[in-house]
């Protein structure tokens, strides 16, 4: 183990749930943030750049550097005092995990600065814990699209093979839903027809995102355990749906809490389902970004 003086970690954005995997399922895309710490003699220091920079806390109650000290927490040290440079890539509170990123971040520097003391799975799990759910932060760490398990100690993460047919639209509005205010309009109790519907399209999604089979995916990205009661924070929701599937997407669903919305499609459509999303958003007076992102496959990276 060698101790290091600065480290700089990239993570990626990631995209939670994919309609019926609630909670359970995420995949990393090519859109990233990126941290350095460097040890200083004394005193915190945040800098942000990147758009929205002005958003991030740049004191102690940074998610990043609360991440950082939850490392040593956990190997009982005390965190150095260090300077931290953010260059922001994923959107805040947008759905797309930039708080995961932020988690990831903080506790992959901390560890690498220390000449990694602790395993990879110690690390995820630090990260779940402090994220609460394990679909954004397990594809953040590892890359590609992850399905997350536990019956009570342990994870399992199974690795979920997407078709490189299968093309990821995304819908960036330009204002924020926070995952806390998503998460309060969910029922704590579910029924069992909706517990049965979830569990038949969950599986339906990993053979349709394994085999490409498009009218699986148009079946399988259907959800009723939150989209139907969080499609009402996200102004357009209908008319981007119709609008996605009238151009040729096989379904849209909600990234993450939202407001971001996603489209899965095939590398013929994509185009024309960004025009289509873009322009729904548009007729609702709603500024957006629409890109269709490919998978990213390595997941946080430090250098
Ligand atoms: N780069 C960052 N550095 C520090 N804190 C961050 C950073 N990115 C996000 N955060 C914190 O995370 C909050 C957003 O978290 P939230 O869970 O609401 O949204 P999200 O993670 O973008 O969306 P989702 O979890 O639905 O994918 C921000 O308001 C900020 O407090
Ligand atoms: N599974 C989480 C992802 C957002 O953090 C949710 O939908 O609330």
């Amino acid at each position: 183990m060698s101790v290091v003086s600065a480290i700089t970690v990239t993570v990626p954005a990631t995209t939670a749930n994919l309609g019926p995997g609630f909670d359970c399922i995420g995949a990393a895309l090519k859109l990233y943030n990126e941290f350095k710490f460097t040890r200083q003699e004394s005193g915190l220091s945040i800098h942000v750049t990147g758009t929205e920079a002005e958003r991030v806390q740049t004191d102690e109650s940074n998610l990043l550097y609360q991440a950082f000290v939850k490392f040593y927490q956990y190997i009982k040290q005390t965190p150095p005092t260090v300077k931290i440079e953010i260059k922001l890539g994923v959107p805040l509170a947008r759905g797309l995990g930039s708080s995961a990123t932020a988690i990831v971040g903080g506790l992959v520097a901390a560890n690498q600065l220390e000449g990694t003391p602790i395993s990879q799975s110690h690390v995820m799990e630090l990260a779940i814990a402090m994220e609460g759910h394990p679909d954004n932060v397990v594809p953040a760490l590892l890359g590609g699209c992850r399905l997350a398990a536990t019956s009570g100690a342990a994870w399992e993460i199974c690795d979920v093979p997407w078709h490189q047919d299968v093309v990821p639209v995304i819908a960036i509005p330009n204002f924020e839903l926070s995952t806390s205010e998503a998460r309060r309009v969910l029922p704590t109790e579910v029924s069992r027809a909706d517990a049965i519907f979830n569990t038949a399209h969950l599986g339906l999604l990993l053979r349709g995102l394994e085999t490409g089979n498009g009218q699986w995916l148009k079946t399988a990205l259907q959800d009723r355990l939150h989209q139907p009661y969080r499609k009402a924070l996200i102004p357009g929701y209908d008319a981007l749906n119709i609008a996605a599937v009238s151009a040729g997407a096989y379904g849209m669903v909600i990234s993450g809490a939202g407001p971001t919305l996603l489209a899965l499609t095939d590398k013929l459509h994509s185009e024309a389902v960004e025009a289509a999303m873009l322009a729904a958003w548009q007729e609702k007076g709603i500024t957006a970004e629409v890109r269709s992102l490919s998978l990213d496959t390595q997941g946080a990276k430090s250098f």
